[in-house]
C-alpha cells in the first residue's frame, strides 16, 4: 500500500452490468455511462463526496467525519484506500480510508494518513439519501473489504461508529473493541475491527 506516485496500482473501474435496456449489442451507443461502476476515488470526486457527507451528517449531528479539506487530503494521499459506487456516472455511495499504525484509533487518526502500514482506518461510509435502505451500504462495504484483502500488507480495518450502527458493522464481520477514546462534538463511539484475510486463512485451513 503506497502512494500512487510510487507506482501503486489503483483499482481499475469495474462494472456490475452494462446498460443494455433492450438495445441490441450491435446498436448499443458507445458513450453511454456505465449503469453501475466501482472505482477508487480521486480529488476530483471530493465535491460529490462532500455533498453526500454533508447531507448525511450535518443535519443529524452537526458534524461531518471529514471536512472538505480532509476529503481532498485523503483522496490525494491514499486514493487506493477509498471506494466509490457510481450509477450512470453519479456517485451514490462511498468509503474513505487512510493508513494507521496503532492498536486502537486515537484522535490524531481523524486527520492523519500513515503510509505503508497494516491497518486501514475507515473514516466514513455514506450512501446518498435517495439510495439508503436498499442494501447499498452493505454491498459497498463488502466490496471494499474484499478489495482490501487484495492490497499487499494490509491486515485489518478499524472504524468508530455510534452505538446504533454496531449491528450494521457486526453483520459485515466487524467485532467490537470497546468504547473509543475519540470524541467529536460530545458524541461517544464504539471502536470496531475487521480482520482481513480471516476467510482466506479459514479456507486455507479448512481442509477443503
Ligand atoms: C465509519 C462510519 O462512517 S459510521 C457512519 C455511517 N454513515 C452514516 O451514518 C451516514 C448516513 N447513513 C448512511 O449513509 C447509510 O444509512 C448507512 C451507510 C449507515 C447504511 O447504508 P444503507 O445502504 O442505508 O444500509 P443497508 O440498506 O445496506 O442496510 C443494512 C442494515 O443496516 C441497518 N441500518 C441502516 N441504517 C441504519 C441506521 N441509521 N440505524 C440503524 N440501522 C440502520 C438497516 O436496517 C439494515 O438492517 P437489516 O438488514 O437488518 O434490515
Amino acid at each position: 500500500m503506497t502512494h500512487p506516485d510510487n507506482n501503486s496500482p489503483l483499482l481499475k473501474p469495474f462494472f456490475l452490468k452494462t446498460p443494455v435496456g433492450g438495445v441490441s449489442h450491435m446498436r448499443r451507443r458507445r458513450h453511454t455511462l456505465p449503469a453501475s461502476e466501482f472505482r477508487n476515488l480521486n480529488p476530483q470526486d471530493a465535491i460529490s463526496v462532500f455533498e453526500i457527507e454533508r447531507e448525511a451528517f450535518v443535519s443529524v449531528s452537526g458534524e461531518c467525519p471529514l471536512t472538505l479539506d480532509e476529503v481532498l487530503s485523503f483522496l490525494g494521499q491514499c486514493p487506493e484506500l477509498s471506494l466509490g459506487w457510481f450509477e450512470e456516472g453519479q456517485l451514490v455511495a462511498f468509503i474513505i480510508g487512510s493508513g494507521w499504525n496503532k492498536d486502537r484509533l486515537a484522535q490524531e487518526a481523524m486527520t492523519q494518513h500513515v503510509p505503508d502500514t497494516t491497518t486501514v482506518h475507515v473514516h466514513v461510509l455514506s450512501v446518498h439519501r435517495h439510495c439508503r435502505q436498499q442494501g447499498k451500504g452493505s454491498i459497498l462495504l463488502w466490496r471494499y473489504l474484499q478489495y482490501l484483502r487484495g492490497v499487499p500488507g494490509l491486515r485489518r480495518a478499524l472504524l468508530i461508529c455510534e452505538e446504533f450502527l454496531v449491528p450494521f458493522y457486526r453483520k459485515a464481520g466487524f467485532k467490537e473493541k470497546g468504547p473509543s477514546s475519540i470524541s467529536v462534538a460530545n458524541m461517544c463511539f464504539q471502536e470496531m475491527e475487521y480482520t482481513l484475510g480471516g476467510l482466506a486463512y479459514a479456507r486455507r485451513n479448512s481442509g477443503c
